[in-house]
């Protein structure tokens, strides 16, 4: 087994603060982004491969990342989209059966600067109390005066969109084409998980660009339609929300995760706003407030829906609520065929739990349609 050499490496957040560490390998670089946690103990590829970590550097808190390896199930797209990986301890060997390469030689491939040897525990502890903030990951420790000032261009989170940068440049077909159900999604960084989870329910699903309109969407003739989870600040969607309005509008079945969530809410006139801290994890605590059932989430989001407006709107009713912090969960509108979650239910990583929400949209579907 041959042992990688590390170079020192740093992280410099937006207020100053340093953090030191070392490369992954002997890669230099220097990588931007805004800092955020996943708390998950399992799915590290899942999660660095998820669109909507986009932009972001992505702290990890289990204490071991890498150690069984990587395969290529479980990439959730096209390749790594966070822009940086910090970790405490980096596994350069693995173990497990039906691992096809280690972690490195896949973040080799995909061209990401990571950097171990942090202590994470204490960056969490900082994050928490100082909230999200940009930050910069670099092997060239020599220079803080330069990338102080480079660090200090980089756009905030809060307005930035990012949809456009993961999206797909064409629409493509997923799942069987002669399946009974069509669905029409809008790729604003969708995860294939949601994808796999529709089609495994008997639908054939075309994707289209982020900027498609509604009208070229029902030109296709589908029975449903899907917005996807994905990057950046909802706000500036403004192609996106417009969809939401025009399907709305028109009466058809729709359903929204987390980014998509937040697009159906901003088409009902509900503002959105950037938490202290976002949700990143697989032990999220939400309550059903239709069933009084608890499920045990996935979750990845930096921002959420105003509580007040939605509770204030007469066309939405609250149907899930996060058990930590009571922010909004989940939403349907009343008197539409329209419903929506902030959190993961096609989990990927994460537990089960909210699978049923996939039933349901096809339920919704099966109901205009029968
Ligand atoms: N997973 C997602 O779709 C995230 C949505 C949005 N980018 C947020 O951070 O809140």
């Amino acid at each position: 087994m041959k042992y990688q050499s590390n170079r020192p490496a740093l992280i410099l957040l937006a207020d100053g603060t340093i953090f030191h560490g070392k490369s992954v390998g002997n890669k230099e670089g220097t990588s931007f982004g805004e800092v955020c946690f996943n708390t998950g103990m399992t799915g590290y590829q899942e999660i660095f491969t998820d669109p909507s970590y986009f932009g972001q550097l992505m702290v990890t808190t289990n204490a071991h990342i890498g150690n069984y390896g990587a395969t290529d199930e479980e990439t959730e797209s096209d390749g790594v989209k966070i822009s940086g990986l910090i970790c405490r301890n980096f596994s350069y060997t693995y173990s497990r059966q039906g691992a096809q390469e280690s972690l490195q030689e896949f973040l080799n491939k995909n061209n990401l600067l990571a950097i171990s040897d942090v202590d994470t525990r204490a960056l969490v502890a900082y994050i928490r109390d100082n909230g999200a903030m940009n930050a910069v990951i670099s092997t060239e420790v020599d220079n803080i005066e330069v990338l102080k000032k480079e660090l200090s261009q980089v756009p905030s989170m809060n307005g930035l969109e990012l949809a456009s940068r993961v999206s797909t440049k064409e629409p493509y077909f997923f799942g069987e084409e002669n399946a009974p159900i069509k669905i029409a999604a809008l790729d604003i960084g969708i995860k294939r998980n949601i994808l796999r989870n529709l089609a495994k329910r008997g639908t054939y699903i075309k994707v289209f660009p982020f900027d498609t309109t509604y009208q070229e969407m029902k030109s296709w003739n589908p029975d449903g339609y899907f917005l996807s989870n994905g990057p950046g600040d909802p706000e500036p969607l403004e192609n996106a929300v417009q969809v939401a309005k025009d399907i709305i509008a028109d009466d058809n079945p729709l359903f929204g995760i987390c980014l998509g969530h937040q697009v159906i809410a901003l088409a009902n006139g509900i503002s959105t706003y950037k938490m202290h801290n976002g949700h990143r994890g697989i032990n999220h605590p939400i309550k059903n407030l239709l069933t009084g059932k608890g499920e045990v989430t996935s979750q990845n989001h930096g921002f959420a829906i105003n509580r007040e407006e939605t509770e204030a709107n007469a066309d939405l009713e609250i149907t899930h609520v996060h058990l930590n912090d009571h922010t909004v969960a989940g939403i349907r509108m009343k008197n539409k065929n329209c419903f929506s979650v902030q959190y993961h239910p096609e989990a990927s990583p994460g537990p089960n739990d909210a699978t049923y929400l996939f039933d349901q949209f096809i339920d919704n579907i099966k109901s205009v349609t029968a």
